[in-house]
């Protein structure tokens, strides 16, 4: 893991316009994704998962709060700059794969076209074979299935190590076999230096993660590191959010807290 973050975001805030008035999709988020590690967004759906995402991809704006790519403001950056960024520096893999493909380009070409917007050298045919599409590379993406759709969109997104490589439910459609190609590639990609971040429903995807981050109903409830304690945020009114895993300790919602030589117990009332 390098020690700079490259995204650092702080109090993330996003809305989108709702016929009952503005959605807030993302309420005060914190955020920090490091190269070499691969970080897993969870959460039930509608919880913000592609939403933040999209931030952290640098394809939509944040209406609030502070993002920045490699310690400078996004909000700062120009459109064109943004836009190059995104060519050169970050794979992104869409919730419906096809949509980050290139519909006229067989899967050969989608890898090579991805290569030279990217001004990296690839052997297209090896990297497709990593995920075994080597047979399909004169397939277009419409007459492939849906989950190879998924494995080439995840090789294209991954091609060069770019800096960062976002993926939106990269295994959804994937059997055990399928999912264990991607989760590999990807993290071949961590070790090659990429931050990989992924919005995903799936155990599979969430073991294979070095950070995993817990948002419900647009808030960060939780950041569980590998082989660490769950970390949690405490708001300005000291309120803070279990770990899911610990809500069916308080079935009523009603908790003793005890304050004891430097540390607090959460007990169930008697
Ligand atoms: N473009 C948009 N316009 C309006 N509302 C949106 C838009 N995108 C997301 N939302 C709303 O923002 C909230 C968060 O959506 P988001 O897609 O980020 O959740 P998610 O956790 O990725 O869900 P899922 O697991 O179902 O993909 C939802 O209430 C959603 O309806």
């Amino acid at each position: 893991m390098t020690t700079e973050p490259l995204l650092a975001g702080r109090e993330l805030l996003q809305l989108y316009a709702a016929p009952t008035g503005p959605t807030q999709a993302l309420r005060g988020v914190d955020v920090t994704v490091f190269g070499g590690r691969i970080s897993a967004i969870t959460g039930p759906s509608g919880s913000g998962k592609s939403t933040l995402l999209a931030l952290l991809a640098l394809r939509e704006r944040p209406a609030g709060g502070e993002l920045r790519h490699r310690g400078t403001l996004v909000s700062g950056l120009s459109r064109r700059r943004l836009q190059r960024l995104r060519r050169q520096e970050i794979g992104w893999v869409a919730q419906r794969p096809t949509h980050s493909l290139f519909p006229q380009l067989d899967a050969r070409g989608q890898i090579e076209q991805i290569a030279r917007l990217r001004r990296v050298r690839c052997d297209a045919l090896a990297l497709l074979d990593e995920v075994e599409l080597g047979a399909r590379a004169g397939a277009l993406p419409a007459v492939l299935s849906g989950g190879e759709q998924q494995r080439l969109a995840v090789a294209a997104a991954a091609v060069g190590a770019p800096a960062l490589l976002v993926a939106d439910e990269p295994t959804a459609e994937l059997d055990d076999d399928s999912a264990a190609l991607v989760l590999r590639l990807l993290r071949a990609r961590a070790d090659q230096g990429s931050a990989v971040v992924l919005a995903t429903h799936d155990a599979r995807a969430t073991a294979a993660a070095d950070t995993v981050l817990r948002l419900r109903h647009g808030v960060l409830s939780g950041v569980v590191d590998a082989g660490q304690d769950h970390t949690t945020t405490i708001d300005g009114q000291g309120r803070l959010q279990l770990p899911e895993e610990a809500l069916p300790l308080f079935p009523d919602g009603r908790v003793v807290v005890t304050v004891v030589d430097g540390h607090v117990e959460l007990h169930r009332p008697e």
